[in-house]
This record gives structure tokens, C-alpha cells and sequence, in this order.
């Protein structure tokens, strides 16, 4: 204070307006006359002591108020942002804090107040605090006041939005109505701007009574009719108050939701939305932060099919998976998240989940492709027709077919290697001919089980020099359940020994009447060797297409079947498909089966790439999601999504029915059916065998067994190993495959394993009887069962004159076990059954060799091993027989 200052700094230094200090130090007994005068050291201590006398205490000498404790009280306000985490959201709040803190500087030997001076200090301090407070009230009472008429004014607004916007619905309505029979436009929209414009201006009037700018635009589109007393929400600066009723307002909502069945969706009749983004929330079901989630249940509407996955119809319910399992628990449904629950399951726990059921049709994405298929019709054009040659065994099928792909498949260029793709189409004079070069019954059987159309026209190959055989027979009877027209080609007509009058005398006997015999029947003799004859055929057969008039609308979206298809390690999933409607462009969305994807590339038969193929014309396909099967159809639609949801609804149907499908058709389910006085059961069996002999013996001995309960039927038997046809016909009519001493391949394996047919493989006669006769005389025991470990390919044989031939083997399945039996297969028949002689493993003798790893293999008493044989090792189980 030993700097000397003018009055007006003392003032502002002091808080003090000049008039009243100059008022004071005149009191005091200084005069000054202005303001700007200066003020000594002396003076000031002058006017505090005079200062501290008016105020009741004692004036101290200058000396000792210099002296005095100097007390410095600094008050400190800071404004805050504190980020708040409830429930999924956040918000930011402002907090004030004070602070007041007073630092006291002793100074030397200070002087103790004394007692009536420690009271006159406290009670100053306790009116000092008592005058906050009252401020401090009176501040917050004034806050609260000017927050309940900003609620007011917004609930006001926001009463009058909704009055506006029902008026506006209404007349919209009304509009609607008349625009129906007069249209005049403009009439609508009116309602919708005033709709828009009318809120935002009524917050607007509040705001300006309100003086809290609370951002009234913000609730204007939550378009929510607050309830008096939910005085949650307001300003910003009263962070505390609002949580805490957003927090309850919370609570209540959960309680409600679990509690009633309040079917308002959209906009609750009560409590709604308040909060800052209400509008998103009413879209997205879940707002900024956790207090504003929607005040009303939100009833869905789901559809569900006969079955449905706890995970899908979680997804539906927009729930997580464990609460619908939880759900189901508490019905007493144990169910994990993964399992299919029926249709009326999924209807009680989705309505005990407070949601509305409707019955889907397991066909909407199935309906969703015909409707398009629907769109899809155009005219229709002349098409060439679709081949199948079919016959019996060496009758020349397959030199026929190559000596028509040699010789009049057009070479691309690709350098003229044309490529098997299962079927080609050739040009003759008289137009195009496709042939499917698939093994005929794999075309009819594939096609019964789609109870499609595929072939048109059936060529029946009859040798000339052998005649009317069973296959013959059974190719004439395929082709007429498929109500295909038959051309009759005799083949090998360059041998001496040809007699085609004796064909047609025999193909009399099967009611196919040659032409020259008074019928309606093409036959042509030909050589497939020579080549004699083709063209005629090949004029026979576009003339029987004619008749025909086959026709197809070439344009639009392509549909038709698959072929043949496999898993190129390169290319990925390969169909060859038959285009039936449309043309088949690459950049398609197709589905194809239970596969999906786009046309990445069509290749056509030479192995050249096709930028598209219309009806009749076989095509590669790369692109699809997987293999489909053979005799799976394909339809192009518009994107990739009704695609993948086509597929997977036929991948999840056909799950379904192959379980239905399988159950009954298995031994033991026959076994379970007997004896229950359900009429007789039948077992359809499908044999074959390495030899013919055994095929017969197999099925004269095993149809013997029928009785009274059961009857065994054979459905198909041949000599040769398990094809895809015969998995085919084995799925079609659920029938047990029996393998004697043969093996299926590796589409037929597939067919076996995706449609679950039972296939048993046999070396021994007497047990296939022992196991037919156990089951058609309904008795339990062990079975013995054959089960195979490994299999190990032969790349190649060396010949030692110690060891004898040695297999120089990739194990490709399971393991090689030293001490196991073995039979080596050759073409998927078993050509000999036995033991190892020696495994080795880079001329270590082992035990086991597994999946993936190379060995030499000696066979005892077995030298004849070539390239190319498979030697499977197997070992022999007993299984109790289960019911
Ligand atoms: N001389 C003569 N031999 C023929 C003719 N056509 C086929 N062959 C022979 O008959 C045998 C059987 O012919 P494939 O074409 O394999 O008979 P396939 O009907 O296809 O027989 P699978 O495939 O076993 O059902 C082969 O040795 C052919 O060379 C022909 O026109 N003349």
C-alpha cells in the first residue's frame, strides 16, 4: 500500500462505485475534489481505520493496521463439461464449480484477536454466507422458474405440432380420397409444408418467453407430447436434474415393456421420446444415449415358416439370441441358438415376447423367382432339340457320340480340342442338334427326381450283331416315362455279322415299330466306326424335332438345368448347364440349386469362351457360389441378393426333406416299422456287383427273403461300380445301396452323402443275406460292419526282385494301417482282397501312414498292382444293432 493511486483505481481496486468513496473519505475527513486526485498511504489506512470504526470495531493505530495478518479470499468459479455414461449413450453436461479458498499471512509477531473479536469475525462470516445462499436460491428459484415456462411453452408447441400434423394426415387423406376422382395435386402437398413449417414456429414464439435458448427446433420433430410433471428436460445447465428423470423415465419404460402388452407402435399414446434426437431414434430404435430409447414396446410383425432358427428369428425379433432362448427356457423349450424350433413354438415364445406372428410361406423367395420367370415371356422361337443316346452296354454309345463330336463339332480356337463338358451341340444341314453326353440313366433318373423335361428326343443304339438286350429294353421304357419321341440307331452295320431286320423283329416284340414295318419309328443303320449312316441319323433326328415344333422364348432372363458340374482347382465350382428360356449372359445373377453367383465366364464344348447361349445350347458356367448337383435348375434373376436368398431357402428346405426323406428308407427304420402291425414294409434295394453272376445270385437270394412284413424289392442292378445314376435313382426311390466287391465314385459319393442314402459295401455273400435276413425277420444282433480307414492311390509300381512289386502310393483318405486288411480296386471294383506285405516310408518299415503323405506298398501274394489302383484298407467293426 506504499504506492500512492487515484481514487478512481482505489475504486475499481476496492469494488466501490468513486461517488461512494469520495462519499467515505469525506466521512472520513479528507475532501477531494475529483476523482482522479491522488490518494496517499496515509489516507487509505486513514480511511480504513474510519472504515473499521463504522463497522463497529476499533480503530487500530496506522502502524499496526499496516501490520495486520494480511487475509487474501480468492473465489474461484469454473465452468466444466463432464461426459455422462448411462446406458448405451453419452452426454456432455456443463458443471459449475466454486471454489472459495482464504489464505491468512501471519506476520512476524502477530497479535491473537481477542475473543469479542473472533465472535464479531465469525458472525460476519456466518451473515457473509448466509447472504450467498440467499442469493444463490434466489438464482436457482429464478432458473427453475424460467425452465418450467420453456417446458410449458414446448409442451404447448409440440401439442399444437401434433394437432397440425393429425389436421394435415387428415386432410391428406381426405385429398386422397377426392384426388381419386378429381386429381387436382397441389392439394396434398399443402398440408405437408404447413406440416414442416408450422412446429418449428410455435417453439420459436416460446423461446423468445423462454430465456433459455434450449434449442427448441430439436424437439420439434420428435413431434412428442410431453406430460406435465415430467419436468426431466430443459437446460443444459441443470445437467443433474435432467438425468435424473431421464434415468427414471428409463426405469418406468423398461418396467412397462415388460409388463404390458401396449400394441401403439410409432407414436405412443404417453410418455414419448424427448430427447435431443428423437427423430433418429424413432428410426433406428436406439438414440445418442441410453434415456432415450422408445418409451413404447415396439410389436413387431414377423413371418415365420414351418421351421425357423432360434438365431433367425432372434434376428427377426431385432433381439439378441440368448434372450429368445431364455424365452423359450422359461416355456420349458430347450433350445440352443442354432436349432430350428417349429412353426407354433416360434409363434408362442415370439407372442409371449410381446410380438404378432403371421404363417410365411416357405415358398416367398421361391414365388419372388417365378414371378419373374412370369415376366420373363416373350415369343417363343423354334429350338433345337435335346439329345440322350441310350443302350445297352458295348453297343456302341459312346463311339457314336464321338464320332459325332469329332466330326461335326465345330473346332474353335481353342485349336480344336474339344473339351467333355457332358453335352455339345452340333450343326447339321437341317439345323442344331445338342446332345447331352452324360450316361443316359443319369439324365432320366436326375430328371425324375426334378420331374422335368429334359431330353426330346431318345436314341436307342442297338447293335446290329447283338441285338435287343435288358438295357435296350429299359432305355425304351425310360424314354416313354419321359413321353420322349425315340429314334432307333442300329449300329456297327460294317460287321459281317449285322443283322438289322433281326433288330427290328425284336424291337417289334417291345412295341417299337420301324417305319418300314407299318410304325411310326425312325431307325437308321449306321457305323460309329465308319461313319456310315451318321448323317442320316443325325437328319432323322432334326426331322423328329420338327414334328416336335419345340419352341422356346429366346429372350430375357435364361432358365434351365444342370447338367454335369464338378470342382475345378482352378476355376473354382464348374456347371455345365442346358439353357432351356432366355439367353444366358456372363455377368448374370444366377441361382443355381441351393448355389448362387454371377456368370464370371461360359465356356462353350471347344473350350472356347462364349459371351452368351440361348435356349437348347449347353454352356460351362464359372462363377457359382458351389457345386450344385446334376439336375439342379438355374434361373438368372435380377440381383444378387433374391439369388443368395433363393438358394439358401432351397439349401434349408432341402436339408429338411432330406431328413424326412432318409428317415424310413434305412434298414434299421424298417427294422423299427416291423412288428408294429403297420402293414407290410418295404425295403427297396439297389445292388451292384464286381460280376455278373454275383448281381444275380445277390438279387435272386435277397428278393427271396420277403415275407409277410416285409418285402425286398430291387430296383436296379448292374455289374460295375456306383455311379452318380445310380445314387440318383438309390435317392429317388430310397432304396439301400449294396456294393459287392464294388466301390461308388466321387459323384456318386456326393449324391450318397447330400441326399444321406444308405450305402453298404459287402465282400462276402452270406453277409449281405445274414443282414437282409436279419432285418426282413426282424432280429436284433451284431452287425458287422466293414469300415474303411484309408485309402492310398497308386502313382507308381517298381519291381524288386526281393520285395516283388512295391506300390509307390499317395494315402489320399484316412490312414494305412500295416496290420489291416487291404483290397485293391481298380476302376471302383475289387480286384483283390488282402494284407500288407510291407509300408514303408522312404525305406523306413511303419505302422501307419496318413492323409496327404507318400508310401511304398507291398501287397502279399498280389504282384499285379498297376497306376492308377486304389488299395483301400479297412477294418471290420462290430455294431450292435439299435432300434
Ligand atoms: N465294328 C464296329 N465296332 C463298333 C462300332 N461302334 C462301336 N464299336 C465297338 O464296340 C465296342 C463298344 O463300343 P462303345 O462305344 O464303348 O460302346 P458303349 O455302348 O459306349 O459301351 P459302354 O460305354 O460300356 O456302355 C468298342 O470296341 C467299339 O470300337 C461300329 O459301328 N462298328
Amino acid at each position: 500500500m506504499s504506492q500512492q493511486t487515484t481514487i478512481r483505481k482505489l475504486a475499481e481496486l476496492v469494488n466501490t462505485p468513486v461517488e461512494k468513496l469520495l462519499e467515505q473519505l469525506a466521512q472520513a475527513g479528507m475532501k477531494f475534489s475529483g476523482p482522479d486526485q491522488i490518494v496517499t498511504s496515509a489516507e487509505k489506512v486513514k480511511l480504513l481505520g474510519f472504515l473499521r470504526r463504522s463497522h463497529g470495531k476499533e480503530e487500530q493505530p496506522a502502524e499496526e493496521a499496516e501490520a495486520a495478518p494480511k487475509k487474501i479470499t480468492l473465489n474461484r468459479r469454473k465452468v466444466q463439461e463432464v461426459t455422462v455414461n448411462a446406458g448405451r449413450s453419452k452426454t456432455t453436461v456443463n458443471v459449475e464449480v466454486r471454489q472459495k479458498r482464504t489464505y491468512v499471512k501471519p506476520e512476524g509477531g502477530k497479535t491473537a484477536m481477542t475473543p469479542d473479536e473472533e465472535r464479531a469475525d465469525i458472525l460476519r462470516k456466518l451473515e457473509e454466507s448466509r447472504q450467498r445462499n440467499l442469493d444463490e436460491q434466489r438464482m436457482l428459484a429464478e432458473k427453475d422458474r424460467l425452465r418450467d415456462e420453456e417446458i410449458a411453452a414446448r409442451q404447448k408447441a409440440a401439442e399444437e405440432a401434433e394437432r397440425q400434423r393429425e389436421d394435415a394426415a387428415r386432410k391428406a387423406a381426405e385429398d386422397a380420397i377426392k384426388a381419386a376422382e378429381a386429381p387436382p395435386a397441389p392439394a396434398v402437398r399443402q398440408p405437408i409444408i404447413e406440416e414442416l413449417a408450422k412446429p418449428r414456429k410455435a417453439p420459436a414464439a416460446s423461446r423468445a418467453a423462454a430465456a433459455t435458448p434450449a434449442a427448441p427446433a430439436r424437439d420439434d420433430r420428435g413431434g412428442a407430447a410431453a406430460k406435465p410433471g415430467n419436468k426431466s428436460r430443459g437446460s443444459d445447465g441443470d445437467g443433474g436434474n435432467r438425468f435424473g428423470g431421464q434415468l427414471h423415465l428409463s426405469a418406468a419404460d423398461r418396467a412397462r415393456r415388460g409388463n404390458s402388452n401396449n400394441n401403439s407402435r410409432g407414436r405412443p399414446g404417453g410418455r414419448a421420446p424427448q430427447g435431443r434426437r428423437g427423430n433418429e431414434q424413432s428410426r433406428s430404435g436406439a438414440g445418442s444415449h441410453g434415456f432415450e430409447r422408445p418409451t413404447a414396446p415396439v410389436v413387431r410383425e414377423v413371418a415365420i415358416g414351418d421351421t425357423i432358427t432360434v438365431a433367425d428369428l432372434a434376428q427377426k425379433l431385432a433381439l439378441k439370441g440368448g434372450e429368445v432362448v431364455k424365452a423359450l427356457f422359461k416355456m420349458g423349450v430347450m433350445a440352443t441358438i442354432t436349432q430350428s424350433i417349429d412353426h407354433d413354438t416360434a409363434a408362442l415364445v415370439t407372442e409371449e415376447l410381446g410380438h404378432t406372428v403371421v404363417r410365411a410361406s416357405n415358398n416367398d423367395a421361391e414365388d419372388a423367382l417365378l414371378a419373374i420367370a412370369d415376366t420373363n415371356q416373350g415369343e417363343a422361337v423354334p429350338r433345337p432339340p435335346v439329345v440322350t443316346i441310350m443302350g445297352h452296354v458295348d453297343h456302341g454309345k459312346t463311339s457314336l457320340l464321338d464320332y459325332i463330336r469329332r466330326t461335326k463339332v465345330a473346332t474353335g480356337e481353342a485349336g480344336g480340342i474339344t473339351q467333355h463338358i457332358g453335352a455339345y451341340h452340333v450343326t447339321t444341314p437341317k439345323g442344331v442338334i445338342s446332345f447331352l453326353d452324360t450316361p443316359g440313366h443319369a439324365a432320366f433318373s436326375s430328371m425324375r427326381a426334378r420331374g422335368a423335361q429334359l431330353t426330346d428326343v431318345v436314341v436307342v443304339v442297338v447293335a446290329a450283331d447283338d441285338g435287343v438286350m435288358p438295357q435296350t429294353k429299359e432305355a425304351i421304357k425310360h424314354a416313354r416315362a419321359a413321353n420322349a419321341p425315340i429314334v432307333v440307331a442300329i449300329n456297327k452295320i460294317d460287321k459281317s455279322s449285322a443283322d438289322p431286320m433281326r433288330v427290328k423283329n425284336e424291337l417289334l416284340a417291345e412295341q417299337v415299330v420301324a417305319e418300314d414295318f407299318g410304325g411310326d419309328i425312325q431307325m437308321v443303320e449306321i457305323s460309329a466306326k465308319t461313319g456310315l449312316g451318321i448323317d442320316d441319323l443325325l437328319d432323322a433326328i432334326s426331322l423328329q424335332a420338327e414334328l416336335l415344333e419345340l419352341k422356346a422364348v429366346a429372350e430375357g432372363r435364361a432358365s434351365g438345368v444342370v447338367i454335369e458340374s464338378s470342382l475345378d482347382k482352378g476355376r473354382g465350382p464348374v456347371a455345365t448347364v442346358l439353357v432351356q428360356q432366355g439367353t444366358l449372359k456372363k455377368g448374370d445373377y444366377l441361382v443355381c440349386g441351393i448355389q448362387y453367383g454371377r456368370v464370371r465366364a461360359l465356356f462353350d464344348e471347344t473350350g472356347s469362351q462364349a459371351a452368351e447361349a440361348g435356349p437348347s445350347i449347353p454352356v460351362q458356367v464359372l462363377g457359382l457360389s458351389g457345386v450344385p448337383e446334376a439336375g439342379d435348375d438355374f434361373v438368372v434373376v435380377e440381383d444378387e441378393r433374391l439369388a443368395k436368398e433363393v438358394a439358401q431357402t432351397r439349401e434349408t428346405k432341402r436339408r429338411e426333406s432330406r431328413l424326412v426323406a432318409t428317415a424310413g428308407s434305412r434298414m434299421e427304420d424298417i427294422m423299427a416299422q416291423l412288428g408294429k402291425g403297420e402293414g407290410q414294409q418295404v425295403l427297396n434295394l439297389l445292388i451292384k456287383a464286381d460280376v455278373q453272376g454275383s448281381v444275380q445270385a445277390l438279387s435272386q437270394a435277397l428278393v427271396a427273403l420277403s415275407n409277410d412284413d416285409i418285402r425286398i424289392n430291387v430296383i436296379h442292378s448292374g455289374v460295375g461300380g456306383i455311379t452318380e445314376s445310380d445314387a440318383n435313382s438309390a435317392a429317388a426311390s430310397k432304396a439301400t445301396v449294396i456294393g459287392f466287391n464294388v466301390r461308388a465314385d466321387a459323384s456318386a459319393r456326393r449324391i450318397i452323402e447330400s441326399h444321406g442314402v444308405d450305402l453298404r459295401y459287402f465282400s462276402i455273400i452270406y453277409d449281405v443275406i445274414d443282414q437282409v435276413k436279419q432285418v426282413a425277420s426282424g432280429l436284433l444282433g451284431v452287425e458287422i460292419r466293414e469300415e474303411i480307414i484309408g485309402i492310398a492311390e497308386v502313382r507308381d509300381v517298381f519291381r524288386s526282385s526281393k520285395l516283388g512289386a512295391i506300390a509307390g502310393c499317395m494315402v489320399v483318405e484316412g490312414v494305412v494301417k500295416r496290420n489291416k486288411p487291404i483290397r485293391v480296386l481298380r476302376d471302383s471294383v475289387v480286384v483283390f482282397e488282402g494284407e500288407l506285405e510291407s509300408l514303408r516310408r522312404f525305406k523306413e518299415n511303419v505302422e501307419e501312414v496318413r492323409n496327404g503323405t507318400e508310401c511304398g506298398i507291398g501287397v502279399k501274394a498280389y504282384n499285379d498292382v498297376k497306376p492308377g489302383d486304389q488299395i483301400e484298407c479297412f477294418e471290420r467293426i462290430e455294431v450292435p444293432r439299435t432300434l
